[in-house]
């Protein structure tokens, strides 16, 4: 079932602040990036279910604790390029994760006037077996339009129909949410922010500028 979580602890929302701030430089940018990766798995872990478990201690007495049987089932998608330091950051809570990759490209020339949207082109697309246990989490740090995110999920969930299906994404726009959940109802968005505009370049505003661009100097 679809849904859209906004993380709103204060330390994301300061790594944001950095993130959309021009002066800051590629390297902090990049650290901004897998910092956030960190901090969305911990938001991510925690809508996972947990069972309790017994375990005994070095001094032979019982403890109680627990077990998060989804961390066995994560596969993680990065979008390239963008999503790359994000991944980074998701697979220090993800660490057994089985990852895949999808590259895809708006197609600048494809803007027309009078819609958002953008062709997408998909060079690359390698992607392991979702198995219906599985909690997949496609990452792309901008959802814009959504044009770049429908389309890979059109290719991702060929290879099986996962357990959930989650977008862990950095700024998204309502437009794109809208247009994710109208092709994909049961996605569930996870983001840091909100952001009211997309320009008539397809950039988001207030934004950050293009992730890509800002993660790894230039286009
Ligand atoms: O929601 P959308 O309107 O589709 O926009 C979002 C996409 O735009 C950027 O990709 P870009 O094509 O610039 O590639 P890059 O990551 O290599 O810079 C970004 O990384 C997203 O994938
Ligand atoms: O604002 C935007 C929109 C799409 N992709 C980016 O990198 N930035
Ligand atoms: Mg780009």
């Amino acid at each position: 079932m679809g849904r859209v979580v906004v993380i709103d602890h204060p330390l994301a929302q300061a790594i944001l602040t950095t993130l959309r701030d021009k002066n800051t430089k590629q390297i902090e940018f990049r650290k901004g990036l897998v910092r956030l990766g960190r901090l969305m798995g911990y938001e991510i872990v925690k809508s996972m279910d947990i069972e309790t478990v017994e375990v005994e201690t070095p001094l032979g007495v019982k403890a109680k604790g627990v077990r998060i049987r989804d961390l066995d089932h994560v596969v993680i998608i990065q979008v390239l390029r963008a999503a790359m330091p994000l991944v980074e950051g998701l697979v220090k809570i993800f660490a057994n994760a089985r990852m895949g990759v999808v590259s895809a490209r708006r197609v600048e020339e494809s803007h027309k006037p009078g819609s958002l949207d953008f062709d997408i082109e998909i060079t690359y697309v390698k992607v392991p077996k979702i198995l219906e246990d599985d909690i997949l989490i496609v990452a792309d740090p901008m959802l814009a339009t959504g044009s770049t995110i429908t389309s890979v999920l059109k290719h991702v969930l060929k290879y099986g129909i996962p357990k959930r299906t989650i977008i862990a994404s950095v700024i998204a726009t309502k437009y794109g949410i809208e247009r994710v959940l109208r092709d994909y109802p049961f996605a569930e968005i996870y983001t840091v922010s909100i952001d009211p505009e997309i320009n008539e370049k397809g950039y988001i505003v207030p934004g950050l500028g293009d992730a890509g661009d800002r993660a790894f100097g230039g286009p």
